[in-house]
């Protein structure tokens, strides 16, 4: 419980200003005076915003004291920078300089301060596990954790252990197999598919401790307690942005220093009983397929290669049979088209929280509630759309990134225990590129005839008998699923396998799996169809968070709040508070299933 009591107040000088400085409860406040002593400015910063205090006048780059004197003391926190330049919620590493009275009165200030941090902030990570990517994005990895990330960990008393990857999946099967005693959480440097591999690596670990199988559709997974941290350095870095509002490395490193929570939906992908992939952004079929496909052969052009992927895609104009069925949602509590934004401190998101994770839970009531929450689900709540599409996405968030600053589905949740469903049905060209470029604009990309979206908790696509591609090359054909591939479940997401050989099982040598993405470029391009080869594929394939899956029948379903990000959701910009009203509730950390 927190309280107001005064637990230090003094005067202090910044420069040759004199100010009040407070620290009462949770926060901690300095004022200026004037002459008459009069209060001019003040400054407040939530204690949980506070980095670090230091003895002495203390800078960061490189970290050294200058002169002072042992009435000094610094105070870093986080600074919000001023959002009106469009630029989302950026965080700076704020610095103030202060001086008391006396060496007496300084260290009191020390004193307070650090009890004030260790009572209000608890959760704070000591120890990261930290994965880079040197060849994500712009290369820049390496650069933006050794520049602008390390020093913040640093200075906050993180100690980190850096792993610089060498081939693909390497951070997901360390998480799966190491000893992970001592870290609080673990961290990549990289873009969504780095990401994923931290998101695969700890729900993996996650259900092996806990002795549940990935592979049950209908199994209740166990949430996970270690918190992934995203330093963005890829390519579109679609989860970083949806989930703290800009992809800024500093941003992203402050969040994790002061140790924000902010619980996830994750999307479970299956084949056949058999679990093929998970994904928090995008399961997305048709044309964001296509583009997925067609950039892998433009690799060498880096975040470039989506917009020209995108224009060729485009151009061909494609269109794809399939049936959709869906679980709709409970649409009395929410909807994909209530214009609301999900913002940090969500409301939505912290009642699901209550509804995902009733607090008197038994080991008797978890069961009961994995009965409630998939068995009991019988056929007839399904709903089914059968057509031709542009594509078929679901998202479990807004997936909004710096081409699509709303995202997929602006009004999706980060952790409501949804997805979005949004079907594309066939039209013209300058239809679906009206549908394309509303995601760029404030216009709604659903208010169209040839659009739908339904708020969802499970998911499933399939072709009408006889329907699938005919065509021999099409390794993502569920013809093409070799009994082979389900012989052993549990090596879809097995290390020995690369997750990315596309419907061939492929136990590939320890040297071929060394090469890493040079590999994976050449078994994603041999998918792409339409454009290059003379032979045009009737089936797409599917885009799941930037990796082509190796099945096309596939069937999804949403695990609400699964695993915890240091975020906090997307900070609200006072400018647009209207947008928003009433929806919500108090900070990401508030959120707990413990
Ligand atoms: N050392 C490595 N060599 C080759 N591939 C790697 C290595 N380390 C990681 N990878 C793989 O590279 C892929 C892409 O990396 P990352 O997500 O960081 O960048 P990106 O693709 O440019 O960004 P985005 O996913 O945002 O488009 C990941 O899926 C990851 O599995
Ligand atoms: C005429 C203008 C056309 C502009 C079209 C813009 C459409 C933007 C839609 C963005 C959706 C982003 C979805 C995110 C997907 C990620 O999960 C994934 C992995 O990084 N990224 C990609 C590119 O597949
Ligand atoms: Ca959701």
């Amino acid at each position: 419980m927190e309280t107001d009591s005064v637990k230090l107040e003094s005067s202090v000088w910044l420069g040759n200003k004199r100010h009040r400085a407070l620290l009462s409860g949770w926060r901690f406040s300095w004022t200026e005076l004037d002459k008459k002593n009069r209060d001019k400015n003040t400054i407040s910063v939530p204690v949980s915003e506070v980095v670090a205090v230091m003895e002495g006048q203390v800078e960061i780059h490189p970290q050294k004291k200058t002169k002072d004197t042992d009435r000094d003391f610094t105070l870093f926190y986080v600074k919000r920078s001023n959002t009106s330049g469009g630029k989302g919620p950026l965080w700076s590493l704020g610095r103030s300089q202060f001086c008391c009275l006396s060496r007496d009165l300084r260290d009191q200030w020390v004193t307070q301060l650090r009890i004030a941090l260790k009572t209000h902030c608890p959760s704070r990570p000591c120890r990261l596990l930290v994965f880079i990517n040197p060849y994500g994005g712009k290369k820049k990895a390496k650069q933006i954790f050794h520049s602008s990330v390390a020093p913040l960990f640093e200075l906050a008393g993180i100690s980190s252990h850096v792993v610089v990857t060498e081939r693909a999946n390497q951070a997901r099967d360390h998480i799966l197999k190491k000893d992970l005693t001592g870290f609080d959480g673990v961290i990549c440097v990289g873009g969504d598919g780095m990401f994923s591999e931290l998101l695969h690596g700890v729900i993996g670990r996650t259900q092996q401790e806990a002795g549940v199988s990935e592979h049950d559709q209908s199994v209740m997974l166990q949430p996970c307690d270690l918190h992934i941290g995203i330093i963005p350095a890829g390519s579109t870095d679609c989860v970083c942005f949806a989930t703290v509002g800009v992809n800024d490395p500093v941003t992203s490193a402050l969040h994790i220093v002061i140790g924000d929570s902010q619980p996830l939906d994750v999307c479970s992908v299956h084949h056949c009983s058999t679990l093929v992939r998970y994904s928090v952004s995008l399961v997305g079929y048709g044309f964001y397929g296509d583009v997925l496909a067609e950039s892998e052969r433009h690799r060498w052009m880096g975040p470039l290669r989506y917009d020209y992927s995108g224009f060729l895609v485009y151009l061909c104009n494609r269109s794809y049979q399939g049936i959709v069925q869906y679980l709709p949602a409970d649409s009395q509590i929410t909807s994909p088209r209530d214009n609301s934004r999900c913002l940090s401190g969500c409301r939505v998101c912290s009642e699901s929280t209550e509804r995902l994770f009733p607090r008197s839970e038994s080991c008797s009531s978890l069961y009961s509630r994995q009965l409630s929450q998939y068995s009991i689900e019988s056929e007839d709540n399904w709903l089914s759309v059968e057509g031709r599409f542009r594509c078929v996405s679901l998202t479990c968030m807004s997936s909004s990134c710096p081409r699509s600053p709303k995202g997929l589905s602006p009004s999706a949740h980060l952790a409501d225990g949804t997805g979005d469903l949004i079907l594309v049905r066939n039209t013209n060209p300058l239809g679906f590129l009206t549908y394309l470029h509303r995601h760029t604009t404030t216009q709604d990309q659903f208010d169209l005839p040839f659009v739908e979206v339904h708020r969802v908790k499970a998911v499933r696509f399939s072709f009408l008998p006889g329907e699938e591609d005919d065509d021999e090359d099409q390794p993502n054909d569920s013809q093409n699923n070799t009994p082979g591939i389900l012989e052993d479940p549990e090596t879809l997401c097995n290390s020995d396998i690369e997750s990315n050989s596309f419907g061939s099982k492929q136990h590939l040598a320890g040297n071929q799996r060394e090469q890493g993405m040079t590999e994976k470029s050449r078994n994603k391009s041999d998918y792409l169809c339409g454009l290059c080869s003379s032979k045009r594929s009737a089936t797409s394939v599917w885009n799941c968070d930037g990796e082509i899956l190796p099945y096309a029948e596939i069937s999804c379903r949403v695990h609400g709040q699964l695993v915890r990000l240091f975020a906090r959701g997307v900070e609200e910009d006072p400018s647009s508070r209207k947008y928003n009203e009433g929806n919500r509730n108090c900070r990401g950390r508030c959120f707990s299933h413990s």
